[in-house]
């Protein structure tokens, strides 16, 4: 599980206890867009095994391997537009957002040389983090592919069916736990107990 847009200690914590593998920071214009001085100021406080993931749009190799270094983030989400090839040199795993419309773009997911593939929504207001879900029927043709990554408006209610269709490797969530554009514990957690019980009996 992947929890994105944190932006304190005190939720970076409730999301690790809860049981998140992931901790996502938001490096991009958005209403959860952090700091790398207050990034750091949590990941410091991370256990070594959970992945610290800066998501970045559009931005420079160079400018990402800067911050990538100085806060200690362990993976590289890249949610634009960015070729992958120029940012694998860094050493860190990579992320890749495919926004997924039609089954045009699945097709295009075998292509992509990246660690990890993240299946997400097409953009809205921001390049991610809309709330909004896509078609999951489209992804069951990456049955088998193992290193796929789920997101886009997934909460407590549709993450059994979410989980069931695409059988990703891990889920990610934004504003499925969000109150009021804030992140809130409660949802965290009864997010976080639910996609383990169903990963469980998948
Ligand atoms: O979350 C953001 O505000 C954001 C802004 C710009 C680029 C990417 C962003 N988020 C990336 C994520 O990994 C989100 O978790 C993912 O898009 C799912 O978000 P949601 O649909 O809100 O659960």
């Amino acid at each position: 599980m992947k929890i994105c847009g944190i932006k304190s200690v005190e939720m970076a914590l409730h999301a690790v206890h809860a049981g998140a593998d992931a901790i996502g920071f938001v490096f991009a214009p958005s209403k959860r867009e952090i700091t790398p001085a207050k990034a750091k100021e949590i990941i410091l406080e991370l256990p070594e095994e959970t992945w610290k993931v800066g998501v970045f749009v559009d931005e420079s190799p160079e400018k990402i391997a800067k911050i990538a270094d100085a806060v200690g983030l362990t993976h590289i989400q890249l949610h634009g537009e960015e070729h992958v090839s120029l940012y694998l040199e860094h050493g860190k795993p990579v992320i890749k957002s495919v926004s997924v419309r039609s089954e045009a773009d699945i097709e295009k997911v075998r292509d992509v040389k990246a660690d990890y593939i993240l299946l997400d929504s097409p953009p809205s207001l921001y390049k991610g983090g809309n709330g909004t879900s896509f078609n999951w029927s489209l992804a069951t043709k990456l049955e088998g592919t193992k290193n796929v990554l789920l997101a886009g408006g997934l909460n407590v209610e549709n993450i059994k069916q979410a989980i069931q269709t695409v059988q990703p490797y891990m889920v990610d969530v934004s504003s499925g736990v969000e109150t009021d554009g804030e992140k809130d514990p409660k949802k965290i957690s009864a997010f976080i107990n639910k996609a383990k019980r169903i990963r469980e009996d998948v």
